[in-house]
């Protein structure tokens, strides 16, 4: 029986030759295990995780216990007890990627969620509608909360990270506008596809991203040539986070440290839950790591624009190879 709180699954019909999944089949090697980087102590094991891996777990973040399970609560019933009519009809409230949409239905990630900025303008604050205006609220208010020790969290490695990057007070600050940043709630629900991904194969266009997933697990990250599953262990189902750095840190480090590639799979069991909060630049940050780096220096807003007009025009994400010098060999 069709699930209610889903839309109807796209008919994934190929039309011949079109569209490739993957170029080539990448192998899966089962679970990659990552080191733990203490939040209080963060030490040489944090650059070395940035270095080798682009990912690793946080112990010591400070953010409270219950602080994740009532948002994980939440979700789960705003949207998965809700059904999908309903919930489009509420602000934030985002399903797969809507960007993708128009363009190509079967690339449509399995993913909803709602999306809360961590600044928003009281004028500028949408209403939710009944019947879950008062949940959706709480909802809010709970994320930009937890979206509060995200800023904490991002300031505090990023200020660890600063001084072996060789940045200045002023490009430590413009580097990371963590209080700019946001959080999203997402719920993979179950899929009826074998094989469908809750979300694609992508990097973060984020300086770095923190990742608290429950017990269902289904997040990847491609090391050395293979996808490795992430077991789960976040907030959601034990005390460490999950942070993962983006394509600003690997440009600002001139590829020293690594936006690492991922993907969630989809379930067909479980719904899967994360809370996600990605910190950016500020937009007239010029990123830049010298003479020797293959990027040319560019704004985070050029490279905001350039990617939204890839995936307007391609339905894929360029992103730092668009911003490589050019040579004239
Ligand atoms: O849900 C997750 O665990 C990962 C989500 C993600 O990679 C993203 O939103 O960029
Ligand atoms: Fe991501």
């Amino acid at each position: 029986m069709a699930d209610p709180s889903c839309p109807p699954f796209p008919l994934l019909e190929e039309e011949e030759g079109q569209h490739e999944q993957e170029e080539e089949p990448v192998p899966h090697g089962g679970e990659l295990e990552l080191p733990t980087v203490d939040l209080e102590a963060p030490g040489e094991a944090l650059a070395a995780a940035c270095q080798h891996l682009g990912v690793f777990r946080l112990g010591n973040h400070g953010v409270p216990g219950d602080l994740s399970a009532r948002l994980f609560a939440l979700a789960r019933d705003l949207l998965g007890r809700a059904p999908f009519e309903d919930k489009q009809a509420q602000p934030g409230y985002f399903w797969g990627t809507p960007a993708l949409a128009a363009l190509r239905v079967r690339d449509v990630n399995w993913v909803e969620g709602f999306h809360v900025p961590l600044v928003v303008a009281q004028h500028h604050r949408p209403t939710a509608c009944p019947p879950a205006a008062a949940a959706l609220t709480e909802l809010e208010d709970l994320a930009r909360e937890y979206g509060a020790h995200m800023a904490r969290v991002a300031r505090t490695l990023f200020d660890a990270l600063a001084p072996a990057l060789g940045l200045d007070a002023g490009q430590a600050s413009a580097y990371l506008a963590e209080r700019d940043g946001f959080v999203r709630v997402y719920r993979y629900p179950p899929c009826p596809e074998p094989g469908h991904l809750g979300m694609e194969v992508h990097t973060d266009s984020s300086v770095l991203s923190v990742i608290n997933q429950d017990l269902v697990g289904g997040l990847q990250v491609l090391h050395d040539g293979a996808w490795r599953d992430v077991a789960p262990g976040g907030g959601g189902g034990g005390d460490t986070l999950l942070v993962n750095l983006g394509d600003i840190a690997q440009a600002i480090s001139g590829d020293a440290y690594r936006s690492v590639r991922h993907r969630v799979a989809a379930s067909r069991g479980a719904e899967r839950l994360s809370l996600c909060y990605f910190a950016f630049p500020q937009d007239d940050a010029v990123i830049t790591c010298g003479g020797g780096s293959r990027y040319r220096p560019f704004t985070y807003a050029e490279f905001r624009e350039q990617v939204q007009a890839d995936i307007k025009a391609t339905g894929s994400k360029v992103g730092l190879e668009r911003f490589l010098r050019h040579t004239n060999a």
